[in-house]
């Protein structure tokens, strides 16, 4: 892998996911993003951080193209996903796994068969669906939650987890995809400390050893700095600063919130 700008790039010197000029409203027009710019690398884990409202959600849901973006361009390994449709967008939108606050599981199933569900997109069938798997897809769940060091859990019931540990399946679920990019919104923002300190390894674990693009949305700058190679600050739909980690300095921080803050008294 080569890099530009000390940022890990594909050899076509591409970074795998690539968004440029992403704008977006919501009706009646709420503008949400305006001209929004963010790269990540295969190897790269990435922080958004920002105020409530600043955009950072709607974002990486227009990346995960789950949201149309009005206009801009979302590239995954260099091809633009805002172009495509049907079949081929359902493809492609595999290749992103999204790992959102709330883990989402079916509380009923287990650990593994949660995590199976990700395989859905590569393996549909009736007795799938009902959360009977065929062996190799089993190993592949099996496989998932031991990368997430959930392994010992895999037959518990998903409901007797604690928040932490059915972050880490749900982290899993979007593993079994076999995705080039994981985005997470606000994946720690229920658990306590340690628990999002261990989500938050396995995350950056991902990138670094595992060679994903990991783009995480927190609202903690403390986990951020520490976790992130580097770190996007978000203000009223826009890019404020894109920084590698080391310098992004507590000032800088106070001021995306800060502004936000002054901003919306003024209005
Ligand atoms: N479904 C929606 N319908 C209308 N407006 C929306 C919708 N979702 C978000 N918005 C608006 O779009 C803007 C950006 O919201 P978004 O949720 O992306 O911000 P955020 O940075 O993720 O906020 P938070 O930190 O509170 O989750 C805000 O003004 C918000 O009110």
């Amino acid at each position: 892998m080569a890099e530009a700008d000390g940022r890990p790039v594909e050899a076509d010197g591409r970074p795998v996911l690539e968004i440029t000029g992403l704008t977006m409203s919501y009706a009646p027009p709420v503008p949400a993003l305006d001209g929004v710019g963010l790269c990540c690398g295969a190897g790269e884990c990435v922080a958004v951080l920002g105020a409530n409202g600043s955009g950072k959600s709607t974002l990486l849901r227009c990346a995960a193209r789950l949201r149309e973006p009005t206009a801009g361009t979302v590239r995954l390994r260099g091809e633009d996903l805002t172009a495509l449709r049907g079949a081929r967008l359902r493809e492609r939108r595999r290749r992103i796994g999204l790992v959102l606050q709330s883990p989402a599981l079916v509380g009923r199933r287990s650990a593994l068969a949660n995590v199976a569900v990700g395989a859905l997109g590569r393996h549909r069938s009736p007795a799938s669906q009902l959360g009977r798997w065929p062996r190799a897809e089993q190993a592949e769940a099996a496989r998932c939650l031991h990368r997430v060091g959930m392994l010992e859990l895999a037959h518990r019931r998903a409901d007797t987890l604690s928040g932490g540990q059915a972050q880490r399946v749900a982290v899993a679920r979007a593993l079994c995809q076999r995705p080039l990019v994981l985005l997470a919104d606000e994946p720690v923002a229920s658990l306590d400390p340690r628990a999002a300190h261990g989500v938050m390894t396995v995350l950056r674990g991902l990138a670094h050893e595992d060679g994903l693009a990991v783009v995480v949305v927190l609202h903690q700058p403390d986990l951020a700095l520490p976790f992130a190679d580097r770190v996007v600050g978000m203000r009223q739909g826009r890019v404020a600063f894109d920084l590698p980690s080391a310098r992004v300095d507590r000032s800088r921080i106070a001021l995306l919130y800060a502004a936000e803050r002054a901003e919306r008294a003024g209005s």
